[in-house]
Formats: C-alpha cells, sequence, structure tokens
C-alpha cells in the first residue's frame, strides 16, 4: 500500500499516517512542504552562540558556524540527527537557552516568527528520573524506591499518566493508540510509572512528548538504553512521521558510534534508516550537510579512524572462573502481585569473570543487579543468595590486605549492607541520576572517593587528600593507597585520557610527577586541574566518567558496569575500554558484569573470556 507515494509496512502505522495527515494541524510546516520559502530553524554563517550570562562577546562562545549556515527546511521528508561533543549546546539553543550573535534576523525560527516558538517545541533529554530527580533539585533521592513501589501502591500507573496527557493531546485516541503501540507501551499500562524499567522510561517519555504533537520535537540520544526490537519499532515509527506534513519535525541525536561503525581503516553508515541530514558539533567544528556528504566527505577527513574502536585489549587477559565464586544464586525469584520478573534463576559469579548481562527492555537485568547490590527488598527473602562478606566483623582493610579484604560468601541477610557497598562497585543510570549534585563544591576528586564506601556523601577534602576512619588499621597505609588509586583513575579515565594526552604515552606539556611507596605514578597537569574542579560544572558525559572512577576507585570485588557508556563520547568509551584492561584498571581478583543493548561496546570477546548470561521472560541462561 502506498500512502502519499511512500511505501507502509506496519498496518498500525499506515493508521497513524493516514489519520495524522488528514488532522493536518502543523499548516505551516505544510506550507514548506509546498515551496514555502521560510524554513523551520536557521542559523545563519557567522553566528557566535554564548551562554547566557556572558558579559559581552568577547567572552569564549559554546559556538561559532564560522562559513556553515544550519538550515533545516522543516519540509516532511527530512530529518536530522545531530553527533559530537557539543550537541547538548545545539539543543540548548534551539531551547532558547543561549545567545546568538548576531541576532538572526528572521529569528532562529523563521517559520514561527508570528508566533511564541516554545510553546511548539518539545525536549525530550538524555537524562531520565523516574522520580524527582537531581536534575531538578541537586538533591539526593532513594532510585531503590522503584523495587517496592507496588507495596506502597502511591504511584501513578503509567495508564493514569497516559489518561491525563490525552486531555492537552491534540490527537485522536486512535492517533494515541497507534504511538502508543508502536513503541510497545500497552501491556504496561498497569504498571506505576516509579516501576518502568529504563528503556520503557524512555519510550514512555518519547510517547508523551509526540501525544503533544509540536511542531518540533527534540529527542536526545534516542535510541541509547532502547533493546533492538524497541529499536527497530522506534526507528519504523520515525520513518513513518518524518513522511507526515502535520507531524512533528523530529531532530535527534546521537553517540557518534550509533552512526558510524568504524573498522578496517573504514567508516561504515549505521545511522538510522529515517536520518537525511547530519549536524556535527564538537570543540571549534560545525559541520552541517547531507547524510551522504557527511559519510563521503565529512567523516574521511575530519574523524580520525585508525584511532577508533578496535584492538585496545590485551588477549591474553582470560582470568574467567580463575578464583573464588564471588556471588551464588539458586532458585531466584522475584515477582511484584502477580507480575513474576524473575523465575527460578542459577547463577554463579566468580573472580575473574566478565559478564555481559543480556536481556531486552523490563526482562529483569536491574531487578536482578538490584538482588546483587542488596539495595532489592526481596533480597532478603531469597533461599540462596550468597553475596560477599566480611571475613570477621573487625576493620576491613590491613596492610597485607589493603587491595584485596578478607571477604566470604554469606546470606543477604548476614552481609552488613555497608560492607556490600563497598565490595561492590556499581555505574547505573538509577545511580547516575541519583548522584547528588547539591553539595557545595564537591570536586570531582571529592565525588571520586565517594567510591571507597560507596557512599553519596562529600568529605570535602582537598585535592590530594583523602578520608580515612581511625578505626580503619593500619590508616596511613591505606591512605597511602587510595591517593594513589584516585591518581590511577583520574589519569586512567580523565581528560588525559580521551584528550589524547595520557601520561602513558608521550610527556604532554607541564607534567608533574609524584612518587609513592610502591613506584611513581605520572599525573598530568590537565589531571590536576580536572580533580580540582566542581563536578557539577561538567557535561553529563564527563560526569560518567567520574562516576566510573567512582565505582573503580575502591578496586571492588564485584563490578557492575550499568549501560555504562549511554552519554560517553566515543573517545571515552576508547579510553574507559582500554583502561579497564590496563595496567590499573581490572584485576584478575574482580568480577564484572556489563550490562549493554549494544554488542559492540562490550569490551571483551569470548577469547578474553567473555560469558553472557540472558535474561528471558523471567528465566535466566547461560548462552554460548
Ligand atoms: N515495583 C514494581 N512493580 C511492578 N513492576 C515492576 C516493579 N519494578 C519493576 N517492575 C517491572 O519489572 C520488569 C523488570 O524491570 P527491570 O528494570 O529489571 O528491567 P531491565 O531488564 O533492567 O530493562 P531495561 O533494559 O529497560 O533497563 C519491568 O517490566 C518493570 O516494569
Amino acid at each position: 500500500m502506498r500512502v502519499l507515494g511512500v511505501r507502509c509496512g506496519h498496518p498500525r502505522l499506515r493508521f497513524l499516517v493516514t489519520s495524522v495527515n488528514r488532522r493536518g494541524t502543523h499548516a505551516a510546516a505544510t506550507s514548506a512542504h509546498h515551496g514555502d520559502p521560510l524554513p523551520l530553524i536557521q542559523i545563519p554563517k557567522h553566528s557566535s552562540v554564548y551562554a547566557f550570562g556572558a558579559a559581552n562577546e568577547r567572552s569564549s562562545p559554546l559556538f561559532q558556524t564560522k562559513d556553515v549556515e544550519w538550515t533545516v527546511s522543516g519540509a516532511a521528508g527530512e530529518s536530522w540527527g545531530i553527533v559530537g561533543r557539543g550537541k547538548r549546546n545545539v539543543f540548548q539553543t534551539l531551547l532558547g537557552h543561549t545567545r546568538i550573535h548576531p541576532v538572526p534576523q528572521k529569528g532562529l525560527f523563521p517559520i514561527m516568527r508570528d508566533t511564541d516558538p516554545f510553546p511548539n517545541i518539545k525536549f525530550v533529554p538524555f537524562r531520565h528520573s523516574n522520580a524527582v530527580g537531581p536534575g531538578d533539585s541537586g538533591g539526593f533521592y532513594d532510585y531503590t524506591a522503584r523495587y517496592g513501589a507496588l507495596w506502597e501502591g502511591d504511584d501513578k500507573t503509567l495508564g493514569e499518566s497516559v489518561r491525563e496527557s490525552a486531555h492537552t493531546s491534540p490527537l485522536s485516541l486512535q492517533q494515541r493508540d497507534a504511538i502508543m503501540e508502536s513503541l510497545g507501551l500497552r501491556e504496561l499500562l498497569d504498571v506505576p510509572r516509579i516501576a518502568l524499567s529504563n528503556g520503557q522510561m524512555r519510550r514512555a517519555r518519547i510517547m508523551k512528548a509526540l501525544f503533544k504533537n509540536p511542531r518540533l520535537l527534540m529527542l536526545d540520544e534516542p535510541l541509547t538504553g532502547l533493546d533492538v526490537i524497541s529499536r527497530r519499532r522506534f526507528v519504523e515509527l520515525l520513518e513513518m512521521l518524518k513522511k507526515v506534513p502535520s507531524a512533528p519535525r523530529i531532530i535527534t541525536s546521537y553517540r557518534l558510534q550509533e552512526i558510524v561503525e568504524f573498522g578496517d581503516g573504514a567508516a561504515r553508515d549505521v545511522a538510522p534508516e529515517f536520518l537525511t541530514h547530519i549536524l556535527f558539533h564538537e570543540g571549534d567544528k560545525f559541520w552541517a550537510g547531507t547524510r551522504r556528504e557527511f559519510f563521503n566527505d565529512f567523516v574521511p577527513q575530519h574523524l580520525e579512524l585508525g584511532q577508533r574502536r578496535g584492538d585496545t585489549i590485551d588477549a591474553a587477559t582470560n582470568n574467567a572462573g580463575a578464583g573464588r565464586t564471588v556471588v551464588h544464586l539458586k532458585d531466584v525469584n522475584v515477582k511484584y502481585g502477580t507480575r513474576k520478573v524473575l523465575d527460578g534463576i542459577n547463577w554463579e559469579i566468580r573472580q575473574g569473570d566478565r559478564w555481559h548481562l543480556q536481556g531486552g527492555n523490563g526482562s529483569g537485568k536491574t531487578t536482578l543487579l538490584s538482588l546483587l547490590t542488596g539495595d532489592h527488598p526481596q533480597s532478603y527473602v531469597q533461599k540462596h543468595l550468597l553475596l560477599p562478606s566480611p571475613e570477621s566483623t573487625s576493620a576491613p582493610v590491613n596492610q597485607s590486605t589493603v587491595t584485596q579484604p578478607a571477604w566470604k560468601l554469606e546470606h543477604r541477610k548476614r552481609t552488613p549492607t555497608p560492607y556490600l557497598q563497598y565490595l561492590v562497585g556499581v555505574l547505573s543510570p538509577e545511580l547516575f541520576d541519583a548522584f547528588p549534585r547539591r553539595y557545595p563544591g564537591m570536586s570531582v576528586w571529592d565525588a571520586v572517593q565517594t567510591g571507597f564506601r560507596g557512599s553519596f556523601i562529600a568529605l570535602n577534602k582537598p585535592v590530594g587528600d583523602v578520608h580515612v576512619d581511625p578505626w580503619e588499621a593500619d590508616a596511613a597505609c591505606l591512605k597511602e593507597w587510595r591517593i594513589r588509586r584516585c591518581w590511577e583513575v583520574l589519569e586512567g579515565l580523565g581528560p588525559a585520557s580521551w584528550n589524547g594526552s595520557s601520561s602513558s604515552s608521550s610527556k604532554p606539556q607541564g607534567q608533574e610527577e609524584t612518587v609513592t611507596r610502591e613506584s611513581p605514578l605520572k599525573i598530568s597537569t590537565v589531571t590536576r586541574e580536572f580533580a580540582a574542579m566542581s563536578f557539577t560544572s561538567l557535561n553529563p558525559g564527563e560526569q560518567r566518567m567520574v562516576l566510573l572512577m567512582r565505582a573503580l576507585v575502591g578496586r571492588p570485588l564485584l563490578l557492575i558496569l550499568d549501560e555504562v557508556w549511554s552519554g560517553m563520547e566515543e573517545k571515552m568509551i576508547e579510553a574507559a575500554r582500554f583502561h579497564l584492561d590496563g595496567l590499573n584498571g581490572l584485576g584478575a581478583d574482580q568480577a564484572v558484569i556489563l550490562v549493554t543493548h549494544w554488542d559492540s561496546e562490550v569490551p571483551w570477546t569470548p577469547e578474553h573470556g567473555l560469558k553472557m548470561f540472558r535474561l528471558e521472560e523471567g528465566s535466566g541462561r547461560i548462552i554460548s
């Protein structure tokens, strides 16, 4: 069947196309399609874009367009994707949160110059928060609340929230249904919103924004966190909507690796089908053009192919199963009311293991991990959930055990939670959202050292000093080790690594040296400066790197990396992958569980000892 000269795939989407067309709510967008010269967005050449508050034109701009004019026609069929580390600057500009100099004569949104554009624009940021998150208040919120939500019965369900959005939606019931269906949310209507998994929540937020049918809809990294099937359905939906003049014009952003695959010295176009144009912004680079120009001209000329992706991991590192059992689960079950999320899970994790935990959105990965971290209330009622616990109740660390505290396996009920936090390092979307940003002046250094206890409380220690409790054995030795660890992760994962001036490569300028009892450790000036920066002043990708350092700094026995690469740019991911198996990265005494929906993001292969555990319809199995 052809609608608008367009081949339509799925029947429910066919309906969406025809019915959205009938309403024709966006007359202006349609007129652009019929030759109206006014574009939807226009940032002229030689514009400088400043953060609000930048005193004058002598302040440094966020970015400059130089000889590039960025024009989005707003015509049906055109679809822009934004990539590069500066993509959020571009969104901020479109949201009116920056100042453009000179002020564009026709306005930033020429097509909407006779109306206030801002009610016609919706933005779905990358960051999600199931509760009121630090993005709003900067304070801590307890993300573990979601695991008990149904007991309390006090949170709105997705269905209730959908009914509320219906009141303000210009779309018909059938149109809203078609969107809900194509985002795979219908079967979740009875789930409390707080309990939605990450991927489910991202889809729910996109659905809500689509219900408003704005003229311009901006989606920041919409593919991140979606499983393979949801990604396919989402791409199918956007492919359809882009052809409908009365539907929102949708601008999406991506991490570079989501649209370009680097390998064998060449770059391959793996961008979603609906993209027709690409804007790249990073540092002083600002480039806009068609998809074909991007892949044929821009990528080969401007992105260093040889240095991306690939052979960073030493293939000799295969310690899988080499050590003692760290976690043991037998017949583990979790259910909410009648909804069984985990059903008879058996899993053993040993030191040296590198696991890729797989499963679609909502398959129970986060739930399973929350049992291992002891965050889930149902962790206490499992018959056989053995977790690491202190060998004795005395201080956990002394001179000989500074890098490997004494531990044994215990039932969850006999595992002291603070000790568990000490032995299990975590970075997950929930933790990223919950990490408090409000402590006055919390520095990067301070944020990293909260990892020694798995706590969220800044200790306000100056750079170069760390906290050690007086009761901890051999405090002096421990202090020295902790300071060294902080510098190791900062140097290995800080800007020195992702900006290409790591101390392990050629000597960057202005390098200093610090000497510890064991061996000298080089710390570059850029690392020292970074350590002193305020955590909140960093962009989300940098914050994520710092929280990865926090997870690694204590050399935890078990490391849980849940969707850690989301929000990070490719160079950061490369640096992290390199660090994880480098000299100061992970050891054979540590076990790792990694969660990602992108196989290419797993730093290990089966030759490196990678194992896969897959959750499907409540059951878990090892796959080979
Ligand atoms: N308190 C709750 N009440 C009801 N259902 C819940 C509750 N908590 C979680 N769920 C449901 O349990 C399922 C598992 O969620 P979980 O977050 O573990 O999925 P996931 O595999 O991590 O998904 P994603 O890949 O999207 O992060 C989801 O369908 C979720 O809606």
